[in-house]
C-alpha cells in the first residue's frame, strides 16, 4: 500500500551533506493544470473509458461525478500513471505523462491520492502517520518535519492531535488525517476517492470546509471522485460527468443542475431524492 500512496517523488534520500532542512525537491506546491485528450481505457470487452476529453485547471477544485462502475475510478488511475491508456494523452503543465521522459525534463509534479478508506496505520499516532513519508524517505531533517506535521494538521483542523492514537479518531477524523499525510508531501495535485463515503452529511459538510479552506493556504489542484452530489457541487469550481464511460456534462454547479441533458437531470433527481425519476 505504501508505494501506492507516494507517487511522483521517487528516490529522494535526505543526505547529511544537505545543508537546507529538506531536501532540494521539496519545493511549494504549484497547482498544475491537467489536459485529458481523447482517452480510451477497456479491460477485455469491456469499454470503459470512451474518447474522454477534459481540461482542469490549475488550482482548480474540480469534482467527477456519475453513477456506479462508469469508469470514474479509472479516469483517476489514469492522472496518477497507475493505469496506462489504451488510446489518448493527458498532458500535466503541458507534459504528455505517458511520454519518454527527456533527460532535461523538469521536475515531475507531485500527486497524493487520498483513498476512500483513510488507509492510516492504527499502530501509529496521527503525528506519525502524517510524518510517515518525510521520515521514510528521509526528506527532512527531524525539526523540520516535526514542524510540516504540525503545521498540516493545523491546515486541517487537527492542530496539536500529534500524540492521538489513529485508532482512536472518529470516521472524520481520520479523513482529516489522511488528507494531512498527503499534504505533507506538497503536492501539486491531489485526488480525492469517494472522501465522503461512510462518513454521516455533518461530518461531510465539516470535511467540504476542509477541502474548501485549503485553497486559501496553499496552491494546489484539487481532483474528487464522489457520489455525493451536495459534497461535489458545496466544494467544486467545476463538475463534470459520466455517463457509460462518456463525459457528458461539464460546468459549474449552478450549470450541471440546470442542465437539460436527460441523464444528467436523472442522475441528481435520483441521488438527490433517492428516488427513481420517471
Ligand atoms: N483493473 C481492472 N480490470 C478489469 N476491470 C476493471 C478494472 N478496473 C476497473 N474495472 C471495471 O471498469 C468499470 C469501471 O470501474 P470504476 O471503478 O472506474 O467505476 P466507478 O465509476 O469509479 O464506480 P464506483 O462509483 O462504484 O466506484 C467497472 O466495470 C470495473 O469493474
Amino acid at each position: 500500500m505504501w508505494d501506492k500512496l507516494v507517487h511522483g517523488f521517487p528516490g529522494s534520500v535526505f543526505e547529511e551533506e544537505h545543508r537546507g532542512e529538506c531536501v532540494p525537491e521539496y519545493s511549494e506546491p504549484r497547482g498544475v493544470d491537467i489536459r485529458v485528450e481523447n482517452l480510451n481505457k477497456s479491460f477485455g470487452d469491456l469499454h470503459v473509458l470512451k474518447d474522454i476529453c477534459l481540461d482542469i485547471k490549475a488550482g482548480e477544485t474540480f469534482s467527477i461525478i456519475g453513477p456506479s462502475g462508469t469508469g470514474k475510478s479509472v479516469l483517476l488511475k489514469h492522472i496518477v500513471k497507475l493505469v496506462k491508456p489504451d488510446s489518448g494523452r493527458i498532458f500535466i503543465d503541458g507534459h504528455d505523462i505517458f511520454a519518454e521522459k527527456p533527460k532535461d525534463a523538469a521536475r515531475e509534479y507531485r500527486y497524493s491520492m487520498v483513498f476512500q478508506t483513510s488507509a492510516l496505520f492504527n499502530s501509529l499516532t496521527v503525528g506519525e502517520n502524517v510524518g510517515l513519508w518525510l521520515r521514510e524517505k528521509r526528506i527532512c531533517n527531524e525539526g523540520r518535519i516535526r514542524r510540516v506535521i504540525r503545521e498540516k494538521l493545523r491546515l486541517v483542523g487537527l492542530e496539536g492531535k500529534e500524540d492521538m492514537m489513529t485508532s482512536e479518531l472518529s470516521g472524520g477524523m481520520k479523513k482529516r488525517v489522511a488528507i494531512a499525510r498527503s499534504l505533507a508531501m506538497n503536492p501539486d495535485l491531489i485526488l480525492y476517492d469517494e472522501p465522503t463515503a461512510e462518513l454521516d452529511p455533518v461530518t461531510s459538510d465539516e470535511l467540504a470546509r476542509v477541502v474548501m479552506n485549503l485553497k486559501e493556504d496553499i496552491s494546489l489542484t484539487s481532483v474528487i471522485v464522489s457520489h455525493d452530489l451536495n459534497f461535489a457541487f458545496h466544494l467544486s469550481d467545476r463538475v463534470a460527468m459520466i455517463h457509460d464511460g462518456r463525459i457528458i456534462e461539464v460546468g459549474t454547479p449552478a450549470e450541471l443542475k440546470a442542465s437539460e441533458n436527460p441523464n444528467v437531470k436523472k442522475f441528481i433527481y435520483t441521488t438527490t431524492k433517492g428516488i427513481t425519476g420517471s
